[in-house]
């Protein structure tokens, strides 16, 4: 059990099933940086010659850089979740991904394959997406209701936890928030027993010191009605300043009658279940943090985009600042992340982004005093930004965004700030991976104040998500460095781990192993 303190010893020999490289460190690592960066991705893109078919289906990879006294060690172990263990076993795609089906067990015989036809399908506990910790526990995840619970150390899979059992959810994000106290807020979408729709924002309070699981004592605190009944919008992440919680309602939508029914009929996929709203734009909804209340007289509405990632929230003046890593228009961006189109020549990957939704960072600004007597006026005061929010006698309020950063099929994506001192409050810099035509390709800071950027690149180089990591005892919000596992292709030493210093982007260090390291999606810093 975690709780018990094993030796180094023991972690170590344990590490033995994990794959383990050393590194090659070329540059100085800050001689503080001594913890591990967690990260997860997908590692295994087919099984018994059957290719998954979407970025987001590949079979759950954690990787592990510990960093001590500048030496740098790499570990990668393969999660064994239900669906990884049972594609090994049967060597065929067992549980359907979210954008590949799996195909009724060949060996059954007619009856029982005729029986699973109307079972409801398995959920996957596919956690390739992120790692954050619960307590004293760390959790890999997906966006289902399947957790799972592995060893930060040894990298060894502990536990496949349904929040089901604590939770009326159908799943969660896989961006938390988390307060200094250890506190963890989500959300999830509830699809309810008589369909009554929601969107429930969770809270899980922190370790209690004893034996007990935090998650006995997690609940719903507020429930956010959706806009469409039987279809509500896909959430991937959420706002949450000092007192209240954002929820961006974005029009892609999961259409509940295809996500509900039998799958094995179609051969259907969870990517099968979305599909785009074209009249209701996209709506803000507001609640209060604590009491935790939902504010239904904050109708917010603004133009149609797609939504994944939240940079900062921060309260201002009677004024909520949202800022947004925004898709324009309401085609599904994932349409465009199957992995045909990303292994495609540069022409065609060029070609198929043309077609997508146009990357652009936003500055919502929605107002918490709104007056009836005040229709058609911006009741936007604050002096440093140009978005508006204007009353109109339906009672909505009409949003127009501050743009603060865009570029032709430039994104700036997997957005990070210095999380423990700037989350939910007034902040000058994010991080981001620059996507070009969806290529990951350079690593970008912006002054959200100012829109000055500042770029990390390098030729055939394709790096992550880059998290900051303050420097101990720091005042000023950008001090400190950024981690980003980096993939040079065809280099003698072909991954590596780049640090950068978080104010001028400059490179510190860079620790190279001689290996391909996967993409990786989202992750931690374990000090
Ligand atoms: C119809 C969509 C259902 C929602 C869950 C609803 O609560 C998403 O479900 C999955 C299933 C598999 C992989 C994923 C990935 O996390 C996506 C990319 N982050 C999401
Ligand atoms: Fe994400």
């Amino acid at each position: 059990h975690p709780g018990q303190v094993t030796s180094l010893s023991q972690v170590s020999d344990r590490l033995k099933n994990s794959r383990m490289f050393h590194s090659m460190c070329a540059g100085v690592i800050p001689s503080w940086l001594g913890g591990s960066l967690l990260r997860m991705g997908p590692g295994q893109f087919e099984v018994g010659g059957e290719p998954f078919n979407h970025l987001f289906d590949g079979q759950a990879l954690i990787h592990k850089f510990d960093l001590k006294n500048g030496q740098v060690t790499y570990y990668r172990r393969f999660i064994r979740t239900d669906a990884y263990v049972r594609a090994m076993t049967e060597n065929r795609v067992v549980i359907t991904e979210f954008g590949t089906a799996a195909y009724p067990d060949p060996c059954k015989n007619i009856f029982s394959r005729f029986f699973t036809y109307f079972k409801g399908i398995e959920v996957t506990d596919n956690c390739l997406v992120n790692i954050y910790p619960i307590g004293e526990d760390f959790y890999a995840v997906t966006e289902t209701n399947y957790i799972t619970k592995v060893d930060p150390d040894s990298l060894e899979t502990l536990k496949k936890v349904d929040l089901c059992k604590y939770l009326s959810v159908n799943g969660v994000t896989a961006h938390p928030h988390t307060e200094a106290d250890g506190t963890v807020y989500n959300i999830g979408n509830c699809f309810g027993k008589n369909m009554s729709l929601a969107y429930n924002i969770v809270k899980i309070p922190p370790a209690q010191g004893d034996e007990s699981e935090p998650l006995e004592k997690s609940k719903v605190v507020v429930q956010i009605p959706s806009s469409e009944r039987l279809k509500p919008s896909y959430v991937h992440s959420f706002g949450m300043t000092d007192n209240y919680f954002v929820f961006v309602e974005q029009p892609v939508k999961i259409n509940l009658l295809k996500f509900l029914s039998a799958w094995s009929i179609r051969g259907a996929s969870y990517m099968d279940c979305f599909e785009s709203n074209y009249s209701m734009g996209t709506w803000f909804h507001l609640a209060t943090k604590d009491p935790a209340a939902y504010m239904s007289s904050h109708k917010f509405r603004a133009s149609a985009f797609n939504l994944f990632h939240h940079i900062n929230s921060y309260e201002d003046q009677g004024f909520i600042v949202v800022d947004l890593c925004t898709w324009k228009g309401h085609d599904f961006v994932y349409n465009y992340l199957y992995l045909a189109n990303v292994k495609e020549e540069w022409e065609e990957v060029k070609k198929a982004a043309t077609r997508a939704p146009q990357p652009e960072v936003r500055r919502y600004v929605l107002p918490l005093d709104i007056h009836r007597e005040e229709q058609g006026k911006n009741l936007v005061s604050l002096s440093y930004t140009t978005a508006t929010a204007v009353l109109h006698s339906d009672g909505t309020i009409w949003l127009e965004p501050e743009v603060l950063f865009s570029g032709p099929r430039q994104a700036f994506e997997f957005p990070q700030i210095n999380y423990s001192q700037r989350r939910g409050k007034e902040y000058s810099f994010a991080y981001g991976l620059g996507l070009n035509h969806f290529i990951p390709d350079k690593i970008v800071k912006l002054n959200v104040q100012t829109k000055e950027t500042w770029v990390w690149q390098e030729e055939d180089c394709y790096p992550s998500e880059p998290l900051f990591v303050p420097t101990p005892g720091a005042t000023e919000e950008d001090d400190g460095v950024l981690l980003s596992i980096v993939v040079k292709p065809g280099a003698e030493r072909p991954g590596f781990l780049l640090v950068l210093d978080a104010m001028k982007l400059t490179e510190l260090s860079r620790a190279e192993v001689n290996t391909i390291i996967p993409v990786t999606l989202h992750g931690v810093y374990k000090p």
